[in-house]
């Protein structure tokens, strides 16, 4: 039996940075991850000349936290970031607009994008704009919002279905990942607040210019080996048992280990099933699918870095030629990654029906696809890729402390605030970790008070 100072289980992005942060800060840490890869939800597979991401993922520039690990990790110049938020927009149909913020303070920031956008008329325009500011008035403190649907809100702001579709769902769907009607009006309030109404840069876009395997695990996994932690991959735990002192860890049917503080970092439900006593809740939280659609084509159909689609189940297409590989190998060629958020009704559905369903929709927003050649085609389902942030889902969010002593949950379903996104993850990481910090009296391995040790880099900051 071996006795570790701090286990972490799970590797997505919360347990790497939780562990990264406590060993930074000095501890002997041991990540325990199910998988052969660290990086959870955000991961890459191989397939033939292409590194395929398993969903196109985005953050903001208000994403602080993971921008802190992207750069602790060393790899921020491995992403790009735009300068100022701009999106091109286009409805079968209906044509292409352009949201591109200026200079001036929020919410002026979107007035002159706003102005110009073709999708909705002048009294749409004036209608979003009333609704706009009664979104950045509300409290987010105020309990009742988790108790409404996003849906209801809008309709009695007079929002019509096409001012839905076209503004309010070009965000809402991506980063809530349900319906509008589906969704929590407290999570809206926080992603329109935080990313949209209250600093000018924040909703600037940025993404990841290598597959996200090397730009999350692998690039954890080598700082985690730097920082002196120990990472063991493939390594599911079964049981995690508190005891008098501290926890034994139940490792792969025929290994037991012992650690003072434990990290749950894992999904919901298995932290629920791992440890019952943390309390009733993340077993309630649902689950909400992304599924994304593959295609590589003989020759370019985008000549944008990404475009979002509106009154189409395309909701957000990337050119992903450079990252996966394919510009070196099959020179001329476009790869382009089509993002299906809240994809309850996609889900299941075989490749060639999606396929059928989707391909008028893509020629209608790329009008080069019908002369291009479909080099493949193919589908990557994630069926629980967030938690279902539907009302009154915010009772089922724990926090890091649990009623267990040194025992901490992190995770993007934890009480973050942040709807189910790699902030959120990150931050949970970092909330985690410093609660296990401030609970430890003793520097375990030093027989020290904590915090008299040597601190090594500072981690993320919350
Ligand atoms: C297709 C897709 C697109 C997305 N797009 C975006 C986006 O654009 N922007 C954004 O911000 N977010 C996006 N997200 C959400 C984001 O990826 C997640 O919120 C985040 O990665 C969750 O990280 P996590 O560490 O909380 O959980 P996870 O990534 O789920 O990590 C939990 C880990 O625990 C491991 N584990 C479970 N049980 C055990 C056990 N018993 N022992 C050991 N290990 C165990 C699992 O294998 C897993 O690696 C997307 C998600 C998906 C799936």
């Amino acid at each position: 039996m071996t006795r570790q100072d701090v286990a972490v289980v799970g590797g997505g992005l919360a347990g790497i940075t939780a562990a990264l942060r406590l060993a930074d800060a000095g501890r002997t840490v041991t990540l325990f991850e199910a998988k052969p890869w660290l990086g959870g939800l955000t991961h890459s597979f191989r397939r033939g000349e292409l590194d395929v991401d398993n969903g196109q993922h985005v953050f903001l520039r208000c994403c602080t936290a993971y921008r802190s690990l992207l750069d602790r990790l060393g790899v921020t110049e491995q992403t790009h970031l735009q300068e100022r938020l701009d999106i091109a927009v286009r409805q079968p149909g209906a044509g292409a607009a352009r949201l591109r913020r200026n200079g001036l303070p929020a919410p002026l920031h979107l007035g002159g994008a706003l102005f110009g956008y073709g999708l909705l008329n002048p009294m749409q325009r004036l209608r979003f704009t009333k609704a706009a500011l009664a979104m950045k008035a509300l409290d987010r403190a105020d309990p009742a919002l988790d108790g409404r649907s996003f849906g209801d809100w809008l309709r009695e702001q007079g929002q019509d279905a096409q001012t839905v579709r076209a503004m309010w769902d070009l965000v809402g769907l991506a980063t809530l990942n349900v319906p509008a009607d589906e969704a929590s009006l407290a999570l809206a309030a926080m992603v329109f607040q935080v990313g949209l109404l209250t600093d000018n840069d924040a909703a600037d876009i940025g993404w990841s210019r290598v597959p996200l395997r090397r730009l999350h695990g692998d690039a954890g996994e080598r700082a985690l080996a730097g920082a002196g932690a120990t990472v063991r991959t493939g390594t599911r735990v079964d049981a995690v048992l508190p005891g008098k002192n501290g926890f034994t860890l139940r490792v792969r049917d025929d290994e037991e280990l012992t650690a003072a503080q434990v990290v749950l970092a894992v999904p919901p439900a298995a932290a629920h099933k791992l440890v019952p006593e943390i309390g009733s809740g993340p077993e309630h939280l649902g689950t909400s699918p992304i599924v994304n659609v593959h295609l590589v084509v003989d020759r370019p159909v985008l000549d944008e870095p990404f475009v979002a689609g509106v009154g189409t189940p395309i909701q957000w297409v990337f050119d992903r030629t450079e990252s996966s590989g394919l510009a070196a190998s099959r020179p001329g060629a476009q790869y382009l990654a089509v993002s299906l958020s809240a994809a309850a009704e996609f889900v299941d559905l075989p490749v060639a029906k999606l396929r059928d369903l989707l391909f008028p929709d893509l020629e209608a927003l790329f009008p080069e696809l019908p002369e291009a050649t479909v080099v493949d085609f193919f589908v990557t389902r994630e069926r629980t890729a967030t938690f279902r942030g539907s009302p009154g889902s915010q009772e089922f969010r724990l926090p890091a402390r649990t009623p267990v002593t040194d025992l901490f949950l992190a995770g993007a379903w934890t009480d973050t605030g942040w709807p189910a996104t790699m902030e959120g993850a990150v931050r949970s990481g970092d909330t985690a970790a410093d609660a296990a910090l401030g609970a430890s009296t003793v520097d375990i391995r030093a027989g020290r008070p904590a915090g008299a040790g040597p601190q090594r880099r500072q981690g993320v900051p919350a």
